[in-house]
C-alpha cells in the first residue's frame, strides 16, 4: 500500500443526457500525498471541475461516476462512502460569494462546521472562528466574526471561504479555480495564504486551474488535462522544462512572459470538443499542428518519457515508438524555449 492519501484510479464520469452521454471525466488516475500540491491544469471544458467534483462525491444528476476508485487513506468512497470522510476533504471554489450564505455572519458560518466537523460550540466556537480569521489574514478579526459576507471585500471573502474550510480541519483541500474571480494583487495574497497554510497543516491539495502561470507557482506535481483525459503528467520543473504534448506546450506558449519581447501571445485554435463515445483518435488531433496520419485513427495511450523513474508520462503518437515520427522538439524549442 502507498501512504498517499489521495488515489484515484481509472476515473470516468459521465453525464447521460436525452442526446448523448458525456464522458466528461474519461480515465483519470493520480495520487495526492499529505503536503503536496497536484495541479490540474486545461481550457474551459476539459473536466477539471467534474474531476474535483468527483472526488468530493458532489457530482450533480445526471451525471454519475461509472467506473473507478477514488480512496481516502485507503478508504474507497466511490459507491457511497463518502459520509465517512465529510471534513477529511474540504473544497474552495471560485467564486466566494457562492460558497457563502448572505444570510448568516461570516463567523457563524464558521461555527457551523466547527460544531459539525469538531464537535465546537458557544464561546469555543467563537474563540476558534476567530483564530482561524485571524489565521486565514483578515484584520480585526474579533469585530469582522460577526459581520455578514456583503461587509467583506471580495479577497476577504475568499479568504473567509478559506477559513470555513479549515474548520472542518480537513487533510485534503481541492481548490477549484480559487483565484479566478480576483484581481492579481489579491490573487497572489490567496496562493501565499493557501501555501502557508499548507505547509503548517501538512495539507494535501488538488489545485484547479486553467492558469499554466499559476500552476508554475503552486504546483509540485502537475496534469494536464484535455476533452477529460490526461495528456501529460510530470513534476512542474519537468513540465515546464521539458514539456513533450503539443498540447502542453500550447498552453505553455500562451503565458504572458514566456516568448520574445513584442511577440503576440500564441493561442491554440479552436475549442475542447464534448467527449462522447469511446474514442478512436486522439482528441486533441484536429487542433494540433503536428497531427499525422495515424492520430485520425488510433487512441494513444500513456507513454513514459524522459529517463527511467522521471515519472513524466504523455498520451501522444509522437512518442509511441511504433509510429516513427520524430517528436516536435525543434519546431517547438524556438517559441516554446526560456527567455531570460
Ligand atoms: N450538469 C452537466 N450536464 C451535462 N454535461 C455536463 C454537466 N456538467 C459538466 N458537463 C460536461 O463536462 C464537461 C467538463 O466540464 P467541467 O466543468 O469539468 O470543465 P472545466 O474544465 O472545469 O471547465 P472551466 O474551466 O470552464 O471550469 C463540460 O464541457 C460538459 O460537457
Ligand atoms: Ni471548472
Amino acid at each position: 500500500m502507498s501512504d498517499a492519501l489521495l488515489e484515484v484510479e481509472n476515473l470516468q464520469t459521465v453525464f447521460h443526457t436525452d442526446k448523448e452521454t458525456i464522458h466528461a471525466v474519461d480515465g483519470v488516475s493520480f495520487e495526492v500525498n499529505a503536503g503536496e500540491t497536484v495541479g490540474l491544469v486545461g481550457e474551459s471544458g476539459s473536466g477539471k471541475s467534474v474531476t474535483a467534483r468527483s472526488v468530493l462525491g458532489l457530482v450533480d444528476d445526471p451525471g454519475v461516476i461509472e467506473e473507478g476508485s477514488i480512496r481516502f487513506r485507503g478508504d474507497e468512497l466511490v459507491g457511497g462512502n463518502w459520509e465517512q470522510h465529510r471534513g477529511d476533504i474540504a473544497i474552495v471554489f471560485q467564486d466566494p460569494m457562492n460558497s457563502l450564505n448572505p444570510v448568516y455572519t461570516v463567523g457563524n458560518q464558521i461555527k457551523e462546521a466547527l460544531r459539525i466537523h469538531q464537535g465546537l460550540r458557544g464561546s469555543d466556537a467563537t474563540q476558534k472562528a476567530i483564530e482561524l480569521l485571524e489565521d486565514v489574514g483578515i484584520p480585526d478579526a474579533a469585530r469582522r466574526v460577526s459581520e455578514y459576507p456583503h461587509q467583506f471585500s471580495g479577497g476577504m471573502r475568499q479568504r473567509a471561504v478559506i477559513a470555513i474550510a479549515l474548520a472542518c480541519d480537513p487533510d485534503l483541500l481541492v481548490c477549484d479555480e480559487p483565484t479566478t474571480a480576483l484581481d492579481v494583487t489579491i490573487q497572489a495574497q490567496i496562493l501565499d495564504l493557501l501555501s502557508d497554510l499548507q505547509r503548517e497543516e501538512d495539507l494535501g491539495v488538488l489545485f484547479i486551474t486553467h492558469d499554466m502561470g499559476v500552476i508554475e507557482e503552486t504546483a509540485d506535481r502537475v496534469n494536464v488535462m484535455y476533452a477529460g483525459e490526461f495528456v501529460e503528467s510530470s513534476a512542474v520543473d519537468r513540465l515546464f522544462d521539458a514539456p513533450k504534448h503539443p498540447y502542453t506546450r500550447g498552453l505553455l506558449a500562451s503565458i504572458p512572459g514566456r516568448n520574445a519581447e513584442g511577440d503576440r501571445l500564441p493561442t491554440i485554435e479552436g475549442e475542447v470538443p464534448t467527449s462522447t463515445g469511446e474514442p478512436t483518435s486522439c482528441r486533441f488531433a484536429p487542433r494540433c499542428e503536428y497531427a499525422f496520419g495515424a492520430c485520425d485513427e488510433v487512441h494513444p495511450g500513456r507513454v513514459e518519457v524522459g529517463e527511467t523513474g522521471a515519472d513524466h508520462e504523455v498520451a501522444c503518437l509522437l512518442y509511441e515508438e511504433r509510429f516513427e515520427e520524430s517528436p516536435p522538439e525543434a519546431g517547438v524549442e524556438a517559441d516554446g524555449g526560456e527567455t531570460a
